[in-house]
């Protein structure tokens, strides 16, 4: 799916020679130290960065050469989103999905689903400015779904959620998995990715320097994730 990717900024190289398959309908946590190159990769998967070589080819269709089509099929979730303050969070999911062409007969019942699995049914009335750093988070994750997109892409997808909110949308990832979506995600937070992953793809400046399952990754010495995740990543 990418290939070759390289992304310089000036002089420095932040992705490098990257290389990366993510089977259709599998989770994949991507991590890495800080300044790894992970969010710079996903950035250029999604069309926000140009990358200086390399391939991206999403769901079959070259990204880079087709750009729309490609964007069509994916959703990003940036770290820190951002979403219209002054809107409820029903009126930014139907904004959303009108950005996508999604019908409102299809987008309005979609929207209520997902803030009702997402337990923001009392929010529905509030103002974005007016909710919490997870709800927020909350909201910009059903505006990502709201199209229903083949692939998504999460950046720290789970900071600053609760243990309850970090479980429903664990949950929902695995379930659109099972439903043949794919889903790519970064995540500082090791235990996610041995839980939640079916693959994990370790990069240290801007390279990937070890992929496998969860089990293959951290089974094969008797070591744990953290174990082997510092020798590479860090070490
Ligand atoms: N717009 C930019 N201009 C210049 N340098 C950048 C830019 N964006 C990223 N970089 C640099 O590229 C490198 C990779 O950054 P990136 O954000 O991709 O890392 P990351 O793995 O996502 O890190 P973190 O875990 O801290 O989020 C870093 O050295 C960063 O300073």
């Amino acid at each position: 799916m990418i290939a070759g990717l390289v992304k310089r900024f000036g002089s420095a190289v932040a992705v490098d020679r990257l290389d990366m398959r993510v089977e259709a309908g599998s989770i994949y946590a991507l991590l890495g130290p800080n300044g790894a190159g992970k969010t710079t990769s996903l950035r250029m998967v999604v069309g926000l960065e140009r990358p200086d070589s390399g391939s991206i080819h999403i769901c079959g269709i070259d990204a880079l050469a087709r750009p729309l089509e490609a964007k069509a099929r994916v959703a990003w979730l940036p770290d820190e989103p951002l979403l219209y303050e002054k809107l409820m969070p029903l009126e930014y999911l139907a904004f959303v999905a009108g950005l996508w062409s999604v019908p409102a007969a299809v987008a309005a019942p979609r929207a209520s689903a997902l803030l009702d699995a997402l337990g923001l049914e009392a929010k529905r009335n509030a103002r974005c400015e007016n909710l919490s750093r997870g709800m927020r988070q909350k909201v910009a994750l059903a505006g990502a779904l709201i199209h229903d997109p083949d692939l998504l892409i999460l950046d720290e997808p789970l900071t600053g959620l609760d243990a309850a909110a970090a479980r429903v949308v664990k949950d929902m990832l695995r379930d659109r998995s099972r439903s043949g979506k794919t889903i790519i995600l970064t995540t500082h937070i090791l235990e996610v990715a041995e839980r939640l992953a079916d693959r994990i793809g370790i990069i240290r400046a801007g390279r990937l320097v070890a992929e496998g399952t969860p089990a293959e990754l951290s089974g094969a010495s008797g070591e744990t994730l953290e174990d082997v995740f510092l020798a590479l990543a860090l070490g």
